[in-house]
């Protein structure tokens, strides 16, 4: 599990380690790590150090000082530094002389670097890339190395409202920051420094999970079980209209755990065409025993959807509710607050949802997604997983952990069937429901990558990745779960 941490949290942190640090100490410290990240990438881009050229982009505070210092280091590496001053009267003075005294040079332009590094701003961002610090980044055509954060993206929520640096690596200190794992878009590929700030951290405010995570919590048959003791898994999903996010929602929950999948609906010949291994009926109470439902997705709006949604709460398990479960629980209060409060509930919403549900509530989805999510989830005591590229899952106790994306090919029809059907499965072995809805969206995002690469060992981005649909990302949870296990194996 990583945490990740508050700036609020972080600067009390650095204040208390400040406070028995020498001067300059962890500064040079941070800067030493950033150069090491610098020279790598160099060494990567252009196949060596020495003779290459890098210019660092220098704001009015720390974040500029640790640009600075950097460069000294690099200077030592033999590498040329010129460092364009945003604010020259504001510069770090100490890393500017020492900078000067090492051979760099300062300039007002960025003198065709191989790579540039961005200390315009650092924890005390606010807002976008002014517009002088704007007009330079739009100048850079090579990879920018970002200190701490990519500048003009908020540390706090991650969100992006004007000009922003896009890096292809962040160097951080001490600890993760939200904007790390909420806008990875942004922040490229995350490295952190330790200055030794761990002993001052209090718990994190977020968390992510990583594989082993999720590999401990998978459940796996023993000797003793059978197919009814692993927990059963009831799909409520599709309409005549939607039959295919039954067959999604189904399928998902079938490849995810060893036990029992039941259907009820509509779409209950199409679903058993597709996996004979499941037992489907018409409706909700000719089902049968399971230990979670999933409601909602391909389920229709009307009442035919609505009786469907009040059959599955009437019998207060867990439950995920999905797609259009959500919008009929915004247009029918009564329904939700018929159910079982001992029941548990996973809401999974994407945007449009969100607003559906919150707003009449009186919250709204803004830049902090997280502080939504979080608001959502205790007002109606529920977890919520709010989905994007970023997935946040927030339980009605503040428990929060992102899942973030390592490319967008997830966006697609029917991505999100596959997700519930992952979380009811998860729902049903008994997991706790918020490290349920985590860890399937953890599964989501790998099985994502895996078939947008067909490369067990690649990470997809955009780049190297190709469309995939649906049934693809379906295709491809068995070595989802495999890389979860074989994490857990190899530690
Ligand atoms: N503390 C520690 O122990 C350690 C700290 N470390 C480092 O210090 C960094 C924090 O440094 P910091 O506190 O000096 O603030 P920092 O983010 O550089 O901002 C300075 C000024 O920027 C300005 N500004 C604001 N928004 C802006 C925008 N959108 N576009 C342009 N400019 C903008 C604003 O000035 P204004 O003009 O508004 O007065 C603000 O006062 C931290 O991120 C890490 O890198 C490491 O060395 C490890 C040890
Ligand atoms: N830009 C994106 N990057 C990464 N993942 C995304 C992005 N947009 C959506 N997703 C993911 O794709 C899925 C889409 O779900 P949803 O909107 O419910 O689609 P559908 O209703 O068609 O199944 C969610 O898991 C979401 O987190
Ligand atoms: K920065």
């Amino acid at each position: 599990m990583l945490g990740v941490w508050t700036t609020t949290q972080i600067r009390t942190a650095e204040d208390r380690l400040l406070a028995r640090t020498p001067d300059g100490a962890l500064m040079r410290k941070a800067a030493f790590g950033l150069a090491t990240a610098v020279l790598d990438l160099l060494r990567e881009r252009t196949g060596g150090t020495a003779g290459r050229r890098v210019t660092l982009l220098v704001g009015a505070g720390n974040n500029g000082g640790d640009a600075l210092w950097a460069g000294v280091f690099l200077r030592r590496r033999s590498v040329a530094v010129t460092a364009v001053l945003l604010n020259p009267d504001r510069a770090h003075a100490a890393g500017l002389a020492a900078l000067r005294r090492a051979g760099g040079r300062v300039s007002e332009t960025l003198d065709d670097p191989d790579l540039v590094v961005d200390g315009i701003v650092g924890l005390q961002a606010h807002g976008p890339l002014r517009p002088a610090a704007a007009a330079l980044v739009e100048q850079v055509e090579v990879p920018i190395v970002a200190v701490d954060l990519p500048s003009g993206v908020d540390p706090d929520t991650g969100a992006v409202d004007g000009p922003a640096v896009r890096a292809a690596v962040t160097v951080t200190f001490g600890a993760r920051k939200p904007v790390h794992v909420l806008n990875t878009t942004h922040c490229g590929e995350v490295r952190l420094v330790d200055i030794g700030l761990g002993p001052e951290l209090p718990d994190p405010d977020l968390i992510v999970l990583e594989p082993d995570d999720v590999g401990y919590a998978w459940r796996v048959p023993g000797p003793r079980d059978d197919k009814y003791t692993q927990g059963v898994t009831g799909i409520a999903a599709g309409s005549a209209n939607y039959p295919g996010a039954a067959v999604l929602s189904s399928g998902a929950a079938v490849l995810a755990t060893s036990g029992m999948v039941r259907y009820a609906g509509y779409a209950a010949d199409v679903v058993r065409g597709r996996w004979p291994e499941l037992v489907a009926t018409g409706n909700v109470e000719d089902a049968g025993r399971v230990q979670a439902w999933v409601v909602g997705p391909g389920l229709g709006t009307g009442q035919a959807g609505r009786s469907i949604l009040a059959a599955v709460l009437h019998e207060a398990v867990p439950t995920c509710v999905d797609a259009d479960g959500i919008t009929l629980l915004a247009a029918n209060p009564a329904l939700w607050d018929a159910r079982d409060p001992d029941a548990p509930v996973v809401l999974t919403p994407h945007d449009r949802e969100f607003a559906r549900i919150a707003e009449p509530l009186g919250i709204k989805l803004g830049a902090d997604r997280v502080a939504a999510a979080r608001e959502l989830a205790k007002r109606l005591d529920s977890v919520v997983l709010l989905k994007g590229n970023a997935t946040v899952v927030a339980a009605p106790d503040g428990r929060t952990l992102v899942n973030p994306a390592t490319s967008s090919w997830l966006a697609t029809a029917g991505s999100g069937d596959v997700l519930t059907g992952l979380v009811g499965a998860l729902l049903a072995t008994g997991l706790d429901p918020w490290l349920a809805a985590g860890c399937a969206a953890w599964a989501h995002v790998r099985a994502g990558e895996l078939a947008a690469t067909a490369d067990a060992s690649a990470t997809a981005d955009e780049e190297t990745g190709v469309p995939t649909p649906a049934s693809r990302i379906l295709e491809a949870i068995p070595g989802a779960i495999r890389a979860a296990r074989s994490a857990v194996a190899a530690y």
